[in-house]
């Protein structure tokens, strides 16, 4: 990577921070030649196969991987009417095999539901083959006509796990969609990010969904960011593929489904949630470097000092840690600056003085200088690595707080929904949701809030008055 010139810009201009980190700290290369398709460098790649180490893992508790075809024959996709209507606009074609041309049309996968479903109508014959709990972590491909941003909106999606899930029974699935969201709440807690879970309103849910659970987070600017979504898909999809089972009393029934989604736009929380205007700050687990060594050199005990960070790093590599020795020729405020810039948890600097006192002073990428006793370095950095991801658990839980509020008087509404997500009563029909949404200029994100941040006791829509009306959520959303 050429020297890069310049600062980062504050964090309060965050779209220029965004843009300008993902360079930086070597995130995405934004340069391809093909609009809303991005290259990972491999530093951001090391980022990345840590988050999806944590989801990998989270779902091979009673989910099984596997792949299925990126390519989708046109008959196949055109069959589920509903989901032909939310896709075609988006679907990217192939129509030729080199200069021959097909004589069926192939897509590219936007979701896999198509591709996935009629293999399911083959695998599903009694109820002893359910539940299938089948995932795959792909690139799937969407002619996004909004404004493109790399890891926010691609058209190429680089890293789209999607969970497609077979049932006997409707409520069966149903305990299978809230089985997602408890999922989806572990792995961003993992990554120490706050999340507001709710219910889409109808005419937002998936194609072809009976509902849809949305997870959204708030983006420093007090924008949403959908981060994951659960759809239960009742037997729409079943009775399009003939997905069939013969129950107990040798009756041929269709199957209920479920799907749920999470793609690099997890990574765009994380970079987002907490870096600062120094740069990433990244939780320890997913941090490529964990922690950086900077000798602090005096010209005639150079030896001894390169020496004892040589040792240190290896007993930190033997207690497990990524750690990296900055050997490079520049001032230490230089690789201060290049490491923080980077998100790494720790700095561990040795000088002279600390040599002769026999510790190491540690410094936290969240600020605070401590001197560490070079004899008990393992347990003293185990401990500033627990003290560091303590720090950024309290962040994720006072971030929501203080991004959420509720609101009565429709006059406000436009005024809070600038600083985060506006809480309203809403009566529940559409006339009163495009009013609130023209008002807000905003869309209403969800019903059924999962949280006890505010008081979910029903009230007067803030547009009819009408009473028993329900806490709903309003926001600007990427
Ligand atoms: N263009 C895009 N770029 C990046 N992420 C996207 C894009 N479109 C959707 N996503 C993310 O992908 C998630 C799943 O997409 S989805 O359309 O909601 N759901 C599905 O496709 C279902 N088949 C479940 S996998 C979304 O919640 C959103 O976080």
């Amino acid at each position: 990577m050429e020297e890069q010139e310049g600062t980062l810009p504050q964090k309060a201009d965050f779209s220029g921070w965004y843009n300008d980190i993902l360079w930086r700290a070597e995130i995405m290369d934004v340069r391809y030649p093909v609009k809303g398709l991005y290259v990972w460098f491999p530093f951001g790649f090391g980022i990345r196969k840590r988050v999806y180490g944590i989801l990998r893992e989270l779902l091979d508790r009673d989910h099984e991987e596997t792949l299925f075809p990126l390519l989708i024959p046109e008959p196949e996709f055109m069959k589920e009417a509903e989901h032909i209507k939310g896709f075609e606009n988006e679907v990217y074609w192939v129509t030729h095999g080199g200069t021959t041309p097909l004589d069926i049309k192939l897509a590219l996968r936007p979701t896999s539901e198509t591709a996935i479903y009629p293999m399911y109508a083959l695998w599903v014959r009694s109820h002893a083959d359910l539940p299938i709990k089948v995932y795959q972590i792909v690139n799937t491909f969407r002619y996004e006509t909004k404004h493109t941003r790399p890891l926010i909106r691609l058209r190429e999606i680089t890293s789209f796990k999607e969970a497609h899930t077979v049932h006997a029974t409707w409520e069966d699935a149903e305990r299978q969609v809230e089985d997602a969201i408890a999922r989806y709440r572990e792995f961003y807690d993992r990554l120490n990010i706050p999340v507001l879970i709710s219910k889409r309103p109808d005419w937002d849910k998936f194609p072809g969904a009976d509902y849809t659970i949305a997870v959204d987070t708030i983006m420093p600017d007090g924008r949403t960011l959908q981060i994951g979504t659960v759809h239960h898909l009742g037997d729409h999809f079943s009775k399009t593929f003939s997905i069939q089972y013969e129950d107990t009393k040798g009756q041929q029934q269709y199957c209920h489904q479920t799907c749920y989604g999470i793609s690099e736009r997890s990574i765009a929380a994380l970079i987002s949630m907490h870096g600062d205007d120094r740069g990433l700050m990244l939780p320890p687990e997913v941090a490529p470097v964990q922690i950086v060594i900077v000798p602090v050199i005096m010209k005639k005990r150079e030896e001894e000092i390169m020496q004892a960070a040589e040792l240190l790093e290896k007993e930190l590599q033997n207690a497990g840690y990524r750690v990296k020795i900055d050997t490079r020729d520049l001032r230490p405020g230089a690789k201060y600056y290049y490491w923080e810039m980077r998100g790494v948890p720790l700095r561990l600097e040795i000088g002279p003085r600390d040599l002769d006192n026999g510790v190491v002073m540690g410094v936290l990428r969240s600020g605070g200088k401590e001197s560490l006793p070079r004899a008990d370095i393992i347990a003293e950095v185990n401990r500033k690595m627990t003290e560091f991801t303590a720090i950024l658990q309290e962040r994720a839980k006072t971030h929501i707080k203080d991004h959420l509020v509720m609101v009565k008087e429709e006059s406000l509404v436009n005024e809070m929904v600038s600083k985060g997500v506006v809480a309203v009563h809403w009566c529940g029909n559409r006339e009163c949701a495009d009013r609130l949404e023209e008002i807000a200029d905003a869309s209403v994100l969800g019903t059924e809030v999962r949280t006890d941040l505010i008081d979910q006791t029903p009230g007067t829509c803030i547009i009819c008055k009408k009473p028993e009306s329900v806490v709903t959520l309003i926001g600007r959303s990427y």
